[in-house]
């Protein structure tokens, strides 16, 4: 693999970790985040995804120095940097508002980090110009920040970060202000950057699709605390909880209880065959609006009968939304259904999730 003349590191990728982390805030009731271990990959990107106030900005501004962690410890490959400056960390950060000088051209601005280190005119030159060929802003380096696009604005703020050729690089929701089309092509643009630069990139967003497209590591927070983390895989396809499996993926959620041999839903509703369900007491079944189909389905799957309330188009297929076992439901089928209409609709056995009634994972089929 080539290095790129910004990739500064010498032999391998820097590993980033923290233990027993917890950051608490003077008089607040509970620590923001606490007893954080992770692990992020060498050189890969690690997502932190979790919903607004879980402690995800905070756990980043400690790795960046801008904020000391109460307890525990930050090491970025054999050192540990928890009580190091920002600036020794070898570390740069792009935030979500972008943060730019608003007197400075795009050119100053990325110069910045050079001009404090006192790298000389020559070498800032090639390094600004080196980053934002990366970033495609060759021809915007004369114009202020007002003079910019939202996006144009986030690929300075990039090439500002990228420009020291950091070893460890920290994104703070860096594409949530850009809209939804400037998002998806920024979103493969930062992936083939990151790749071509190869610091280890800890990268925080509550947009569950981003998280999901560019992980290499992932990890769910919630209420300051680690849900789960993994390969994104694996975690889409084996949730630990209810919360995960509702925040990556929007899952369907079913109250059942077994009496007898059956099995019934909370409105009373009989459910044949249930593949892989516990085997006792009562449990939640969950399956996504993806999974979802009228016929077609063989082998092992569940059947439930729904009520369609309203259909919407969304190109190839529609998102239906119906009534089963006393709750609303959403599934994406293909074919076209009425309102009022009852229907079947099938499962396949690998794509049924069952958690305990606290909402723990029960079991499913692989
Ligand atoms: N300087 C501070 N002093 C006191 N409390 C703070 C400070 N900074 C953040 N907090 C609190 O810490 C909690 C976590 O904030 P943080 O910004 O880390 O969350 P977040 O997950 O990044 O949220 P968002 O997605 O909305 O940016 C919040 O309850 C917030 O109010």
């Amino acid at each position: 693999m080539t290095v790129h003349p910004l990739a500064t590191r010498i032999g391998a990728p820097t590993p980033v970790a923290v233990h027993n982390l917890a950051k608490s805030w003077p008089g607040a009731q509970r620590p923001v985040f606490s007893e954080l271990d992770i692990d992020c990959p060498a050189g890969g990107i690690t997502i932190i995804v979790g919903p607004s106030g879980c402690g995800k900005t905070t756990f980043l501004r400690c790795l960046c120095g801008l904020d000391v962690p109460t307890k525990g410890e930050i090491r970025f490959g054999d050192q540990d940097v928890t009580r190091i400056d920002a600036q020794h960390r070898g570390v740069a950060m792009v935030f979500q508002n972008y943060a730019l000088y608003p007197t400075k051209t795009a050119f100053d601005n990325i110069a910045f980090p050079l001009r404090m280190a006192r790298v000389g005119a020559a070498e800032t030159a090639d390094r600004v110009r080196a980053a934002a060929a990366l970033t495609r802003i060759e021809g915007l380096l004369e114009r202020l920040p007002s003079q910019l696009s939202g996006g144009q604005r986030q690929r300075v703020g990039i090439a500002r970060a990228i420009v020291r050729g950091p070893s460890v690089l920290l994104m703070d929701e860096p594409l949530s202000n850009l809209d939804t089309k400037l998002r998806v092509e920024m979103r493969a643009e930062l992936s083939a950057l990151q790749r071509e630069l190869g610091a280890t990139t800890v990268y925080v967003t509550h947009d569950q699709t981003e998280a999901l497209a560019l992980a290499d590591h992932l990890i769910v927070m919630r209420d300051g605390k680690i849900e789960q983390q993994g390969a994104p895989e694996e975690i889409f396809r084996h949730p630990a909880d209810v919360f995960v499996a509702d925040f990556l993926g929007s899952m369907n959620l079913l109250a059942v209880r077994r009496e007898g041999e059956g099995m019934v839903l909370a409105d009373g509703t009989r459910v044949s065959s249930l593949p892989g369900a516990p085997s006792s007491g009562s449990f939640q079944l969950g399956f996504r609006a993806e999974d979802a189909h009228i016929g077609g389905l063989a082998g092992d799957r569940a059947t439930l009968p729904a009520m369609v309330r309203r259909s919407e188009l969304m190109g190839s297929e529609r998102l239906v939304h119906l009534h089963c076992g006393g709750v609303a439901l959403r599934a994406r089928l293909k074919q076209a259904v009425a309102p009022g209409e009852h229907i079947d609709l099938h499962v396949h056995a690998s794509a049924l999730h069952y958690f305990s009634d606290d909402g723990q994972r029960a079991g499913a089929v692989a």
